[in-house]
């Protein structure tokens, strides 16, 4: 597509400032370049250096075919989380209310320019930044679509915890104020708000229909969302082959240590970038994955701060860590820097994963065709563990949401990995999870739902 003449369209991305969004989007962006779409992404600068660096399952290279502008916004402070509170994020919410404002003025700037030298600039963003969607509102040749970065089927819950759906298949819709802060409650009622004023064009799914297809059915039909264009082109993440190798990227040691493992034998343990398990309930962890004997990848880190690189990196476990891989060498693996998640997921002697249900970690993991041993922490992840488990069917929970204020003991989670990991017990999650993975591939093949999703976005954007 020609660059700078009124014919072209401009893509504009604006990712709400946290790893699970920023990664989100920059996928979204590298699919569209790859398209020939000029694509910008506009962030604060840490954050965009985040991004960038954490770019997981593309050849660095491809960045080059992306735009980046800093959305400069004044200095804000970048506390540690606090592992013995509540595990959602509040520690970033000093950070995430001053982008909300601040980032207006300078993303305005740039779509004015963007909006003199091409045809159409199309903002996508993060549907919690939807104050986006209100300045490309005031471009005479701006349109906006929203990205769903959470399950399609949370807003079901979300409108109606006492849906059809959610009845009928028994699950259960937690209430969004157990699960988060009143203040994030309150920041996404006013994306909501926001993102009504500014009236979207439509909304981009990060989901598959192999996953959610009713729920996306019953979404596309409700009144607050029936106007809109609905596109599901999901999984965003790459689907790296059996060799599990980014192209470009230097391999991680884990990967060589996996290499060496027997097929289907390891389980991979995280918790994403916006948990901390408290002292008590590493140790009781440690002890599980000990006593089960099984192998393992263990991703030991705190929450992200707001701006990761305020972070030394030292890990508040040293002592533990210490005796404990000293008691499992050979067996397993600690991470507490940066794990290769999408490759250690790809790898065929991963077979499991003890996940907190973020939608990425969800996505990822089922388009592997891993079965998640769900241990929700905050926010939409008790919904993706009940999606992931009663619905899908291809996962175990290791803790039901009405304990998560109650250390999980060694015995109830070890119990949870050896029906997971051990062949006759774990049978059906891993069936499950391996047709899942199938389908879902399936879906951003060519001639599959997904890859339609895209290719249709596309066609409406460039028309
Ligand atoms: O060492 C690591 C740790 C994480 N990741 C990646 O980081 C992302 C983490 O995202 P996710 O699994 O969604 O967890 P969170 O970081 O907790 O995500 C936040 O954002 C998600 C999307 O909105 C929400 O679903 C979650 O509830 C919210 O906590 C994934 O792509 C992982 O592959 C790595 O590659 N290496």
């Amino acid at each position: 597509m020609a660059i700078g003449t009124v014919e072209s369209v401009a893509v504009v991305a604006v990712p709400f400032p946290a790893q699970g969004h920023l990664n989100q989007l920059m996928h979204l962006s590298l699919l569209l370049a790859s398209r020939g779409l000029d694509v910008h992404y506009a962030a604060p600068p840490a954050h965009l250096r985040q991004a960038r660096l954490r770019l997981h399952g593309w050849d660095p290279d491809a960045l080059r075919s992306i735009r980046f502008h800093d959305l400069d916004v004044p200095a804000y402070e970048s506390p540690p989380p606090d592992p013995t509170a509540p595990p959602f994020p509040s520690h970033l919410m000093l950070m995430l209310e001053s982008f909300a404002v601040a980032a207006r003025v300078p993303l305005a700037a740039l779509l004015e320019r963007l909006s003199a030298s091409y045809r159409r600039v199309v903002v996508v963003y993060d549907r919690l930044n939807s104050f986006a969607a209100a300045q490309a509102a005031r471009l005479p040749n701006g349109e906006a679509f929203g990205l769903q970065c959470v399950a399609m089927s949370y807003n079901i819950g979300w409108l109606d915890p006492e849906h059809r759906l959610v009845r009928e298949h028994g699950l259960q819709f937690h209430p969004v104020e157990a699960c988060m802060t009143k203040e994030f409650v309150e920041l996404i009622s006013r994306a909501e708000q926001d993102e009504e004023n500014a009236a979207s064009s439509g909304i981009l799914m990060n989901t598959s229909r192999a996953l959610e297809a009713e729920f996306i059915d019953e979404i596309a039909a409700h009144p607050m969302f029936k106007e809109l264009k609905l596109f599901a082109a999901g999984p965003l993440n790459p689907l790296l082959d059996a060799t599990a190798r980014t192209p470009g990227q230097t391999r991680h040691e884990c990967m060589d240590w996996l290499d060496k493992q027997p097929l289907a034998s390891v389980l991979y343990v995280s918790f994403g970038t916006t948990s901390s398990l408290r002292g008590d309930q590493v140790a009781e962890l440690a002890a599980a994955l000990k006593g089960s004997k099984q192998r393992f990848i263990w991703v030991l880190r705190d929450a992200d701060r707001a701006n990761i690189f305020a972070d030394s990196g030292e890990s508040r476990h040293a002592e533990l860590l210490s005796r404990f891989t000293a008691e499992t060498e050979g067996v397993g693996l600690v991470i507490t820097g940066w794990a290769p998640q999408l490759e250690i997921l790809a790898h065929g002697a991963t077979a499991a994963f003890m996940s907190h249900c973020g939608w990425n970690s969800t996505m990822e993991s089922l388009s592997y065709g891993k079965p998640i041993l769900a241990w929700p922490m905050h926010s939409d992840q008790p919904w993706d563990a009940e999606l992931v488990c009663k619905y899908l069917k291809a996962g175990l929970l290791v803790r039901p949401w009405e304990k998560h204020s109650e250390v999980v003991p060694a015995e109830a989670i070890q119990e949870v990995i050896e029906e997971a990991m051990l062949p006759e017990k774990g049978m059906t999650i891993r069936r499950r999870a391996k047709e899942l993975g199938e389908a879902v591939r399936a879906s951003v093949a060519d001639g599959g739902s997904s890859r339609k999703g895209l290719d249709d976005f596309v066609g409406y954007i460039t028309r």
